[in-house]
């Protein structure tokens, strides 16, 4: 059984279980094989031009530059959540609003724990919490990061919005920038991680998924550990230095409602985060921008589309989390998400889909 008791940052208890053989075995045979590192194309936000769609179509995600995000900023950021998430005890980060470590499902099972821990940051909320330093600090420097990843993702989404053709209470609607999510992750060192390959107590940083959100922007750190599934293998996607300079991209990944309003010309990628390594801590800022709840989205392909018009209330309403990620082979990029919405209801599918 593997615990972190030896680590006051995280928690005392154990955090996975003994797995049993038959279930391990079922794991490898599952596994796609690991591709190396990937090259990702890269979106020049102030010229999107052609590179941005082509990206959205054959892969779901690329590279951001010319964002405008301050160097600094993030570098702020990063350091505080280090020091924060990194140096704090764990029963004291647990008492902060909206801290968490692993899976929801650790109360109920400590089987598959996600290696990571962090906050979760709603930057719509009205009211800012109350909470005493070095917590209120970095509550105001998450605030002013989520001013820029609000402008960087208005601004990219116009651009998608163009290309998709959407009319101009769509390309409103469709994303409510200032609404969205802000994850600040720390992913501890783990004495099981093994490169991302799976084996007997392997952890995962996160486990394979793809994002409900329209867009996610992550930035991180110089430890990598992101992988993206594409043609059937994981591949590497190296960490971009984050915060080292003015000049560092972000990630950009396309999510579930991205794929949706496209009508499946665009991919919601599948991803997922390796462990860190035992002398290693990773750290990533992961926005992600929603749809407005109300807000109908009819995809694009009319009434040749696989689906009918939903709001992202009523997908998220319907959407249940299933107890054990689906076979990845099967999963090729985007048909993820068409499980999801057949798991969450097939009143979101036209019939026959
Ligand atoms: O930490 C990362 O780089 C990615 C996290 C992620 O995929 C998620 O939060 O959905
Ligand atoms: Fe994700």
């Amino acid at each position: 059984m593997a615990t972190a008791a030896s680590d006051p940052s995280c928690p005392p208890y154990p955090l996975l279980e003994e797995e049993d053989d038959k279930e391990e075995h079922h794991e490898q045979e599952e596994e796609p094989p690991h591709g190396g590192e990937m090259e990702l194309p890269t979106v020049n936000l102030e010229a999107p031009g052609d590179a941005l769609a082509a990206a959205c179509r054959r892969l779901g995600v690329f590279r951001l530059a010319n964002h405008g995000v301050p160097g600094d900023l993030s570098a702020r950021l990063f350091a505080l959540a280090r020091d924060i998430l990194g140096r704090t005890p764990f029963q004291e980060k647990q008492a902060q609003p909206g801290y968490f470590w692993g899976t929801p499902a650790l109360t109920l099972r400590v089987k598959d724990v996600n290696w990571v821990e962090g906050f979760h940051v709603d930057l719509g909320q009205k009211r800012p919490v109350d909470v005493g330093p070095p917590f209120s600090e970095f509550r105001d420097v998450v605030s002013e990061y989520g001013e820029h990843m609000a402008r960087v993702v208005r601004k990219l989404f116009d651009a998608m919005s163009a290309a998709l053709g959407l009319d101009a209470d769509q390309t409103t609607s469709y994303l409510a920038e200032r609404d969205g999510t802000l994850r600040v992750y720390r992913y501890p060192p783990c004495t099981s991680a093994s490169g991302g390959h799976r084996h007997r107590h392997h952890h995962l940083g996160m486990e394979a998924h793809t994002d409900s959100s329209v867009l996610s922007i992550i930035n991180q750190d110089l430890v990598g550990g992101l992988q993206v599934l594409h043609d059937g293998r994981w591949r590497d996607v190296a960490g971009g230095g984050a915060g080292n300079n003015e000049d560092t991209d972000l990630l950009v990944n396309l999510g579930d409602m991205a794929q949706a309003i496209s009508g499946d010309a665009w991919r919601s990628v599948r991803h997922r985060v390796a462990a860190s390594g035992a002398d290693a801590e990773r750290l990533s800022l992961c926005y992600f921008g929603f749809p407005r709840e109300d807000a109908v989205l009819t995809c694009r392909g009319g009434s040749s589309s696989r689906y009918r018009p939903f709001s992202y209330a009523q997908f998220k309403s319907r959407c249940r989390p299933t107890s054990r990620p689906l076979d990845p082979r099967s999963a090729s990029n985007g048909s993820f998400f068409a499980n999801k919405l057949v798991g969450a209801s097939v009143q979101f599918m036209t019939s026959g889909s």
